[in-house]
Formats: C-alpha cells, sequence, structure tokens
C-alpha cells in the first residue's frame, strides 16, 4: 500500500486480540503530523489496547503501523516516539530519583552506557519546570503523589524531544491546575510541529484541548478534525449504552 504523505501515524487494518478474543476489529486510521488527538469511547472501548498496539507492545493479530509518513515502524523510529502510560500502570517502587526518571527520557538519544551530559542534566531542569516539578529533582519517585508521578512521567517524554507523543489519560488524578498546564504543554507541543495522541475521557473539554478526535468502540466509530466528527450522531453509535455520559454533553 502506498503511503499517503504528511502523516504521524497509519493504522493499516490492525485486529488485536487478548487470549484470542479480538478487543479491536479492523482499525484503519490515519493521524496527520502536528495534530493533537483525543482517542474517546466508553471503558473497555479499546483506547489503551490501541495505543498499545501502535507502540508495538501488544502484537496485533493481523495490520501494520507506520509512522511519519512510512518512514519506519516503532523499532526503526522508536526514538521519535514518545509514550506517557496511565499512572496506575506503572510499578513506582524501583529506587529512583524524579531526575534519574527524566533523565531516562534523554537516554533514547544517549544510549544507555554513555553519561549523561551537561546539556542533558539542563533539559532535564527545563522540562521539570516546565511541569512544575523542579523542586522534586533529587525525590524518590515513590514518594511522590500520583499526580506529581503523573508530571514527572510527563516531564521524562519532554525530555525525550520526540516527534509523536502518546499519552495515557494524563488529566487521570491531576488538580485542575495541574490540568492546565498540561493542556498548555500540549498546545506548545502542537505549536512546534509535534504530533499528540491523548485518550481522554472527559467529553466536554474535546472541542476546547483537541483539534482532532478518533471515536472507537472496538471499531473506529469516526475520526478526523474535531468540528466535522465531533457530533451528537457519532457520540451516540460511540456511547450507544451510556445514556447518563451522553446526557451531559449532547
Ligand atoms: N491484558 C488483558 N487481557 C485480557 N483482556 C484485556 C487485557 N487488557 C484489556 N483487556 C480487555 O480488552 C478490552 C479493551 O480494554 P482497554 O483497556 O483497551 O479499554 P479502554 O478503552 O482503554 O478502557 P478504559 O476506558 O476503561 O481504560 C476490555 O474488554 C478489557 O477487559
Amino acid at each position: 500500500m502506498k503511503i499517503q504523505q504528511n502523516y504521524a501515524v497509519e493504522v493499516e487494518d490492525l485486529t488485536v486480540a487478548y487470549d484470542a478474543k479480538p478487543v479491536l476489529w479492523d482499525i484503519d486510521l490515519k493521524i496527520p503530523k502536528g495534530k493533537l488527538m483525543a482517542v474517546i469511547g466508553p471503558n473497555g472501548a479499546g483506547k489503551t489496547t490501541l495505543i498499545k498496539a501502535m507502540l508495538g507492545l501488544l502484537k496485533p493479530v493481523t495490520g501494520a503501523v507506520h509512522f511519519l509518513d512510512g518512514n519506519g515502524g516503532i523499532r526503526t523510529l522508536k526514538n521519535q516516539i514518545g509514550y506517557v502510560p496511565q499512572s496506575g500502570s506503572v510499578d513506582w517502587d524501583f529506587p529512583a530519583t524524579v531526575q534519574d526518571v527524566v533523565l531516562m527520557g534523554c537516554y533514547g538519544k544517549l544510549g544507555w552506557i554513555r553519561r549523561p551530559r551537561k546539556s542533558d542534566i539542563e533539559l532535564t531542569k527545563q522540562t521539570l519546570a516546565k511541569v512544575g516539578m523542579q523542586d522534586y529533582a533529587s525525590r524518590q519517585i515513590s514518594q511522590l503523589s500520583g499526580g506529581q508521578q503523573q508530571r514527572v512521567f510527563l516531564a521524562r517524554a519532554l525530555a525525550q524531544e520526540a516527534e509523536v507523543y502518546f499519552m495515557d489519560e494524563p488529566f487521570k488524578g491531576v488538580d485542575a491546575q495541574t490540568e492546565k498546564a498540561i493542556v498548555a504543554l500540549l498546545k506548545e507541543l502542537k505549536d512546534q510541529g509535534k504530533t499528540v495522541v491523548v485518550v481522554h475521557h472527559d467529553l466536554q473539554t474535546v472541542p476546547d484541548y483537541f483539534d482532532w478526535v478518533t471515536l472507537i468502540n472496538l471499531r473506529v466509530v469516526a475520526s478526523g478534525p474535531v468540528e466535522e466528527v465531533f457530533h451528537e450522531e457519532n457520540l451516540k453509535k460511540t456511547y450507544h449504552n451510556c445514556a447518563a455520559l451522553l446526557r451531559s454533553v449532547v
């Protein structure tokens, strides 16, 4: 298949299963470069599974994922792909400071055996300041609150200076001020031409935060510019069993 130009991610005919039971069917998606895209859908719709499959963390039954105009898959382009996993899915018990965790974001560029340079330490400081965590650099990550851990993971992804970011519910468990700060960061990434794919639950904020949206419920219901595809009919198709949730937005 010919890869179209100017796509950050292209997903082609992707089917993903757990224990032989498919949970995502025939996913075809094209995410243009420079978009801030929300992935929305009800609980169990397959949002996290989609992100993990795009990142190569889950092996699909069928299909393929191409990055950056077909210039490679996740293995060859991994330094250009950043990932902020769901905060609850990370084991924070390993002994590392906040600075160590953010420096890991630089290791893709550095290689594991190289010592961090002054510029990496500086970048670490800058990204920690961006997420308001500069005063916690020497704190053990296990001694942070859930929202603070989330911000550190975001800083780590920023330090990677990737082209495409995947974030799984970055607003989960953070206060209103932190949410505002994260939204500002996402917009800054977009202004730099980066592409950001965000699993998101709050339907009301979709038009404010994002310019592109994919609605899924085991299959793709719609994907495109927010002003074109984020409407009542598509929301009803996506959330057909969630009347209460729908009433809050349509
Ligand atoms: N490791 C696993 N083994 C078996 N089934 C799984 C596994 N992980 C997820 N599933 C199932 O796959 C489906 C999709 O799960 P997924 O976590 O991708 O949904 P989601 O849209 O991210 O949900 P939520 O909004 O609740 O986070 C669900 O039915 C879930 O129970």
